[in-house]
């Protein structure tokens, strides 16, 4: 290849299966790496830092040219635990709703949820970065990734917003995808995807050189996390764009 690819990853735990390969010395030539929150992921590509990254999907619409390479993503088709919304008290008496700053997709799902299907009158607002310490009384706040799990101990309720979207319209969803912003070399897309399926296939292993003190890994990379990007991920991804507001 005769230039690099930048890559972006997401640095959460959900992440490492399909960053395994890569931490195990697998190098594709030209190459780089970097991880960082997905907020800050979606901005790099957007403004061309970076190659592809797994990018919140609620980006993709402000893309002006964009390709999914992989196979793979961060989806759910059942409970996916590390996305919730979080209070002290039931959904119906929530009347503010703070969205985690290192999201994009998740807060958005968590308007579309909020008026299309739990239908509640609550005003938004932007996390600062303590803004876990504001979920109290009626204050919620979607709190993503590996801050959730620890939320999950906390908070008196938990909203999780893959369910609620699965029971909304009866498809799975997509949080994260590789997503690029040029075309890049089909030798790398190739190479790409077989990287990402080796984690998958070697879970045991992930979950061994990971900890997670509030929440059971192997639980999370089998039954919540759901890595194929299927047909029915597509749908899914295609319906939850729809709803997004026009760029
Ligand atoms: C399931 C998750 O998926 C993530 C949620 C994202 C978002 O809300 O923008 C982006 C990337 C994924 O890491 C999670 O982080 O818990």
């Amino acid at each position: 290849m005769d230039k690099t690819v930048k890559v972006g990853a997401v640095s959460y735990l959900n992440t490492k299966p399909l960053m395994y390969a890569f931490k195990h010395g697998l190098r594709i030539e030209g190459m780089e790496i970097v991880e960082e929150y997905p907020a800050k992921i979606a901005s790099m590509l957007l403004s061309n830092e970076i190659d592809v990254g797994l990018v919140p999907v609620a980006i993709i619409p402000k893309l002006k040219e964009h390709y999914i390479i992989s196979n793979y993503c961060i989806g759910a088709e059942q409970e996916v635990a590390s996305v919730c919304l979080f209070s002290e008290v039931p959904i119906e008496q929530i009347e503010k709703v703070i969205l985690d700053y290192q999201s994009k997709t998740s807060v958005a799902l968590a308007r579309v949820l909020i008026e299309h299907y739990w239908k509640l009158p609550v005003i938004f607002e932007e996390a600062g970065i303590n803004f876990r310490d504001e979920i109290k009384g009626t204050t919620a706040a979607v709190v993503i990734g590996d801050r959730a799990f620890e939320q999950r101990k906390i908070s008196a309720f938990n909203y999780d917003l893959a369910a609620a979207w699965i029971d909304f319209t009866g498809l799975p969803f997509v949080f994260a995808a590789w997503v690029s912003n040029k075309q890049l070399p089909e030798d790398f897309i190739l190479q790409f995807n077989e990287a990402n399926k080796k984690g998958l296939q070697n879970i045991d292993a992930v979950v061994s050189e990971n900890s997670s003190p509030n929440y059971d890994l192997k639980k999370y990379y089998t039954e919540n996390i759901s890595y194929e990007l299927t047909a029915g991920k597509r749908q899914g991804l295609e319906k939850f764009l729809r709803f997004l507001p026009k760029p």
